[in-house]
């Protein structure tokens, strides 16, 4: 069984799993785990890796519209060294302010891989869920797209700018800022492409993109090659952990952000096409 299978099993289990994160009363709470073989390209420093784990799950907070208050993290590894923790925290702790949250603890584990697991919290009175599109609403994503995919490209010859384009500003700020006025929101840790098919099957609707308006980032124009070109990685690839969300008021979610919010289409009754043509649902699975 492949992740997607198992998820929507689970799905089925469970009643307040299946969005990206879970709500009980004003509650949200979201965990992940992430390993050095599948997630932090050789040359990803513990700065980096602190800040990026919290912040994926920093992102499935603010993908349900919430605020986040407080995270903590598993650091697991076969050494613990005192740079490396003390990076590690630093990071965690770097992006946990850039969106008003407080890093407060975790836990040590030996094991033969680096490998991270975060949880973090926050509260909302105004989820928004992936299952609330409209046909006829307008689809945005916040931020730019592809810096991800870009950035591993960069490991090898770059490492210091793959670093910097690998700490995402975790989308909190906008996330509240959308709440109000949003059908439908969900992060794009998957990539765009199998994002836009998660709410279609969650909304039960379709989306049809426009490629010229995607805001895709300049970093993608300058990696991208014949063979690895610009929409596998800005649509495909994932990890831009950017909000992607449906509403009909454009205008004003656009004054409300503090991150500049593009239109890239609009709700359809069903099917998920890209300038009319089908997008496969091709992205990032375990
Ligand atoms: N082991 C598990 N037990 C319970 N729920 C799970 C498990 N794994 C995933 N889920 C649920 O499945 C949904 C999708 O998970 P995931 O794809 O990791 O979301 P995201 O991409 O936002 O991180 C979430 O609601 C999550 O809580
Ligand atoms: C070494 C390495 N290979 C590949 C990737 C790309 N990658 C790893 S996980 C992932 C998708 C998002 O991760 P996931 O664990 O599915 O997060 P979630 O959807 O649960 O938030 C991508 C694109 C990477 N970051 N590092
Ligand atoms: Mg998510
Ligand atoms: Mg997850
Ligand atoms: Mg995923």
């Amino acid at each position: 069984m492949d992740e997607r299978a198992a998820l929507t099993l689970i799905d089925s289990w469970l009643p307040l799993a299946g969005d990206d994160a879970a709500v009980l009363d004003d509650l949200v709470i979201s965990t992940d785990m992430l390993h050095e073989t599948t997630d932090f390209p050789e040359g990803t420093t513990r700065y980096t890796a602190g800040w990026r784990s919290v912040g994926a799950s920093l992102s499935d907070i603010a993908a349900m519209g919430a605020n986040a208050t407080a995270a903590v993290a598993v650091y697991a590894a076969p050494s613990f060294e005192e740079p490396e923790i003390h990076d590690f925290i630093d990071g965690a702790r770097a992006v946990c302010e850039r969106v008003g949250a407080e890093y407060v603890g975790g836990d040590l584990d030996g094991h033969d891989e680096f490998t991270v697991a975060t949880t973090v919290v926050g509260d909302t009175h105004e989820p928004v869920r992936r299952s609330g599109a409209s046909p006829g609403e307008t689809l945005c994503v916040t931020g730019t797209l592809g810096r991800s995919g870009a950035a591993l490209e960069l490991f090898d010859h770059e490492p210091e700018r793959a670093n910097d384009l690998f700490q995402f500003e975790p989308r909190v700020a906008a996330g509240r800022a959308i709440a109000a006025h949003a059908g439908a929101m969900m992060d794009s840790s998957d990539g765009l492409a199998r994002s836009l098919h998660q709410l279609a099957a969650a909304s039960d609707c379709g989306f049809d993109v426009a490629g010229s308006a995607l805001p895709i980032d300049e970093c993608v124009h300058e990696v991208a090659t014949d063979e690895l070109d610009v929409y596998e990685l800005a649509v495909h690839f994932g990890e831009d952990f950017e909000l992607v969300f449906t509403t009909d008021a454009v205008e004003t979610v656009r004054s409300l952000s503090p991150t500049p919010i593009t239109p890239i289409g609009t709700v359809t009754d069903d099917g998920v096409t890209l300038d009319g043509a089908s997008l496969p649902d091709r992205g990032y699975s375990h």
